[in-house]
């Protein structure tokens, strides 16, 4: 990749030593790219890079889900990374400019702004939504700002979808459990530290909080599915584990992270206003797999056991939670929900000794 970008940039009729400085740039940003195993940090440093490329005085990645509906929006200015994955504003510019591209299939857009250009790219497209970038720059962009460009976006490409692959469970294309620790991490670091630091943040911002900022971890169980395999065989096991995924999809919302957590165990952590909600979601998931006509067999459930999921308990612990929550499920006649938080005001179960603190997943 890096050979065919230094081959377009020395056939152009530029100074030696001005090629030299932008191919070493260049093989800087495909070594900074390729260190990183997280989609966050890959977006960081593409905008990282565009933004000393070119000469601009903002980029953005803008993420939209499968509804076109904006669902996070990375924004480089000044030298700073700002992440927004709540309530993302997108301007009537930008919302036209990505509806005509997507009718008319276009990947590239240049618009003329009172301040300059406004350069439209779609970076990414797959079933579940579109990536954009988004630049605001001073100048139109040259020849050879162009050729780089488009090299960039292809190596952030290429590694975005080596890295979603390596992310995901090849038999259910939903996340793998080398995932779970880093992104159920990260949301356990954006929770508040308390209900005081909700109201504080109300006051601060002016702004009602984001209306789901609680969360709920839940572990998913099919029950019964090794007699599945014993009367029908491992392959339509298999094929039970593709259509369990299928329903998972559809019934929570993108937003809510899915995990294939072990064989046939799976993981949701599902954002809702309170524990009735969460409990209705969840209910009717259960019901839908109940309901479900799975090829062959159609008494397939699952029994799910749930724990909130809050700063103050480490997450290894609320894993421990659900899991408790589901053994009980398990135990007392299966296709059911168990809350531990039920559990422990029935005095069924104990808190563990130690709830909070720093530790790491293995
Ligand atoms: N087909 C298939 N089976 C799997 C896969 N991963 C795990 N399993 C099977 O899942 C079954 C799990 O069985 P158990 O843990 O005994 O539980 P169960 O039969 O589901 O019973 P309960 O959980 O108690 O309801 C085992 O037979 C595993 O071989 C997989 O990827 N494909």
């Amino acid at each position: 990749m890096a050979a065919r970008f230094c081959y377009l940039i020395y056939s152009l009729p530029i100074k030696k030593t001005f090629l030299m400085y932008q191919s070493n740039i260049l093989v800087d940003h495909i070594a900074n790219f390729t260190s990183h195993r997280d989609k966050e940090l890959l977006a960081f440093s593409l905008l990282k890079s565009v933004n000393s490329m070119m000469d601009c005085s903002k980029v953005k990645i803008i993420t939209t889900n499968k509804k076109g509906e904006f669902i996070s929006a990375i924004t480089f200015e000044n030298s700073t990374c700002t992440v927004n994955n709540a309530s993302v504003e997108v301007d009537d510019i930008l919302k036209n400019a990505f509806k005509s591209m997507n009718a008319s299939s276009i990947k590239e857009q240049l618009l003329k702004t009172p301040k300059g250009y406004l350069l439209i790219l779609l970076l990414h497209h797959d079933r579940k939504g579109e990536q954009f970038l988004v630049v605001n720059l001073k100048e139109q962009a040259d020849k050879v700002q162009s050729y780089i460009l488009s090299g960039i976006l292809s190596i952030y490409n290429n590694f975005f979808t080596l890295l979603n692959e390596s992310q995901t469970d090849e038999l259910t294309g939903l996340a793998n459990r080398k995932t779970f620790d880093s992104a159920i991490s990260k949301v356990f670091d954006s929770l508040p530290a308390s209900f005081e630091d909700i109201d504080e943040r109300r006051q601060l911002t002016d702004k009602p909080p984001h209306p789901t900022t609680r969360f709920w971890l839940a572990m998913v169980d099919i029950d019964h599915f090794k007699l599945v395999n014993d009367r029908f065989g491992h392959l339509y096991g298999d094929e039970i584990l593709i259509h369990l995924a299928q329903i998972i999809r559809s019934s929570f919302r993108q937003e809510d992270l899915q995990f294939r957590f072990g064989g046939e165990e799976f993981i949701i952590l599902l954002a809702a206003e309170n524990d009735e909600d969460c409990a209705e979601i969840l209910e009717r998931f259960r019901q839908s797999v109940a309901d479900y006509s799975f090829p062959s067999v159609d008494d397939i459930t699952v029994s799910i056991g749930v724990a909130e999921f809050k700063r103050g308990t480490f997450h290894v612990t609320s894993i421990d939670y659900a899991d408790q929550a589901l053994y009980y499920s398990k135990e007392n006649g299966r296709n059911k929900i168990t809350f531990f938080e039920e559990l422990l005001s029935r005095g069924e179960v104990k808190t563990a000794a130690i709830e909070e603190g720093e530790i790491d997943l293995f």
